[in-house]
């Protein structure tokens, strides 16, 4: 293992990726106490958008509580030392959106593509770097490549302009070597030009494991949400990431004391559930599902009685990717149709 020590860069995303756990029902209160806690903590980079991005208040993905641009704002005039980033994926937000943002003072664009369509992020990057913007592209579903393919992506958002990429394990199905060769892969692609990031998510409960690799294998950039508040088991969570990586001697600029404070005085009250390693969300690590698809099909389950983690099973086998949502109820149609059908023969 290369043992690479330099200082990590953490980026915080509770009030984007946590934004599916609160069913995209942040208030401008929350946001406000939340930026302001990881403020005090030195996080220097802290993502604010609809849990699908720019543009993701929608029937299809649920409508945010809060217009995101006022919680932007919100977010901006709160931090003092903080960066606030915003998560766009193309075709769910546009270049408006992106405009809109920096506008209400957002910094950093962060743009995710499935991790082998990093074609349609070019123009975004380059909007983003005319705005004056710092660039991050993020390779989402990353299992579903190997590494060096997964890097020739990374060199496409290079080139189109992005100053970091990031592994992003979207389904926590990464398993620690794994995500390491994806992390060396991409290094030894683009490290020379750009830095590399990891976002890790707990599905197997290997998101700090994950993270850590990470950063010993050259990432610069890596991702954490408070009290793990993220899609699927959640994310890896900042305030353990925090402590490992200070325990590890891997610098960051966080104050451990003061984020784990965040974490247990800030976020941990306003939790509407414990994102948990659950049986649809370990089915999700382990069939490689997209993480923000657990609350669309637990509402399948609810609505049409087949058990989440039988939904998110098959979807994981037919291979659905971040924009299928829908699909779930597909799927859920044919599995009743199946029982039907099974019933009947007998
Ligand atoms: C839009 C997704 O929720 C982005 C993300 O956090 C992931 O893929 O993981
Ligand atoms: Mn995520």
């Amino acid at each position: 293992m290369t043992e690479i020590q330099r200082k990590v860069r953490i980026t915080d995303s509770t009030l984007r990726d946590g934004s599916h756990a609160m069913r995209h029902r942040f208030t401008e209160g929350q946001v406000r106490g939340i930026v302001s806690a990881l403020d005090t903590a030195g996080v220097q980079v802290i993502e604010v958008s609809h849990g699908d991005g720019l543009g993701g208040s929608s029937f299809n993905y649920g409508f945010s509580g809060t217009d995101e641009f006022a919680l932007i704002k919100a977010a901006v005039d709160e931090a003092e030392q903080a960066r606030i980033a915003v998560l766009l994926l193309p075709g769910v937000g546009t270049i408006h959106d992106l405009k809109h943002a920096h506008d209400c003072g957002a910094q950093v664009a962060r743009i995710a593509t499935h991790c082998t369509e990093a074609d349609v992020s070019i123009q975004h990057f380059a909007a983003a770097r005319d705005l004056g913007m710092e660039t991050v592209g993020f390779l989402m579903l990353s299992h579903r490549l190997g590494p060096e393919e997964l890097a020739r992506q990374a060199r496409v958002m290079v080139d189109a302009g992005a100053q970091c990429v990031y592994v992003v394990d979207s389904a926590g199905a990464l398993i620690l070597g794994d995500a390491q060769e994806r992390i060396k892969a991409l290094y030894a692609e683009i490290g020379h030009q750009a830095q590399v990031g990891f976002h890790g998510h707990q599905n197997l409960s290997l998101g700090v494991a994950n993270s850590v690799l990470a950063a010993q294998n050259g990432a610069l950039q890596i991702d954490g949400a408070l009290c793990a508040l993220g899609a699927g088991a959640g994310n890896a969570p900042t305030e353990v990431v925090a402590a490992t990586f200070e325990r590890l001697g891997i610098a960051t600029d966080v104050d451990v004391q003061r984020v784990m404070q965040a974490a247990e005085d800030v976020v941990k009250p306003m939790l509407p559930r414990l994102p948990w390693m659950d049986r649809a969300a370990i089915t999700q690590g382990h069939a490689g599902v997209y993480s923000s698809f657990l609350l669309h099909a637990e509402r399948a389950e609810e609505r049409y009685g087949v058990p989440a983690h039988e939904l998110l099973q098959r979807v994981g086998e037919l291979g659905y990717v971040g924009g299928q949502e829908d699909m779930i109820i597909d799927v859920a149609l044919s599995i009743l149709e199946e029982r039907e059908t099974a019933g009947s023969a007998r």
